[in-house]
Formats: structure tokens, C-alpha cells, sequence
């Protein structure tokens, strides 16, 4: 379908009411229109929910899960302090900065926890603590 804009322009029009140019790169690439997807503006918009109630609960439960990054965030920010006191103490006394049997220690604890990805897990929060090895 082609509409003519104020200006004179032929545009196509897409299913979304969004138009481009006709014979733009934006017209030629543009992704075809997500027909499930909610109308802007609604509730249901930012969540992919596909009613009003689906909406609000995702709503409230995501502000439940930015307030635990925070202080997930925090808590990981204070193990790295500790870490550090413990490393400078041990690198002052004429040790190494690193132990490994104690990082065996905090993988097999993580993995325990929280399965395979949990390994994963505990070396991202060594390699945030010590620094790459
Ligand atoms: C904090 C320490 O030093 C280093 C850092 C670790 C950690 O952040 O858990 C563990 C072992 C060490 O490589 C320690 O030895 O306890």
C-alpha cells in the first residue's frame, strides 16, 4: 500500500501504520511487523505479556529483582574487599596473591549449591576478587 505524505512523498505503509520511504534502505530492511506483539503504550508493551494482569505482575515482580541485583551487587562488591584485605595480608607476609586450594574450596561449594553453572559462577566472583590468573 502506498499513502502520500504531506509533503508530497510516496511512502509504503506497513502493517504497523510505520512508513519508510519507498525504495530507502530502511524501507528495503525493515523486519516484518511482530503482529503478536501489544500496541505500544500499553502495560503489556515493555513485559511480552499478552494481558493487562500478566503485565502488572511482571511489573512488580522485575522491581523485586532489581532491588536483589542491588544488593547482589553490593554483597559482591564487599566480597571484594575482603578478598583484597586477605591478599594484601598474605602478600605482605611474603606469600602469594592466590590459594588455590582455597578456590577449590569456593568451586566445590558453589557447585554443590547450585550445579554446574554454579562453577561457572564462583570463577567469575574469583576472577572479580583476584584478577585474571
Ligand atoms: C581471599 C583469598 O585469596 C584469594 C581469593 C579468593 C577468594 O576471593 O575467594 C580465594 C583464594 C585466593 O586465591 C583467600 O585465600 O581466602
Amino acid at each position: 500500500m502506498t499513502t502520500t505524505t504531506a509533503a508530497g512523498t510516496e511512502r509504503s505503509t506497513s502493517a504497523t501504520g510505520t512508513a519508510a520511504p519507498t525504495g530507502t534502505p530502511a524501507d528495503r530492511t525493515a523486519a516484518p511487523a511482530d503482529k503478536t506483539a501489544a500496541p505500544a503504550g500499553t502495560p503489556a508493551d515493555k513485559t511480552g505479556a499478552r494481558t493487562d494482569e500478566a503485565a502488572e505482575l511482571i511489573t512488580g515482580a522485575r522491581e523485586r529483582i532489581d532491588a536483589l541485583d542491588d544488593r547482589i551487587i553490593g554483597l559482591i562488591q564487599e566480597r571484594m574487599a575482603v578478598s583484597a584485605v586477605i591478599q594484601q595480608a598474605r602478600i605482605t607476609s611474603g606469600g602469594r596473591r592466590v590459594n588455590l586450594s582455597r578456590e577449590m574450596e569456593v568451586l566445590g561449594r558453589y557447585r554443590r549449591e547450585l550445579g554446574k553453572p554454579g562453577t561457572a559462577l564462583a570463577l567469575t566472583l574469583l576472577e572479580l576478587c583476584r584478577g585474571r590468573i
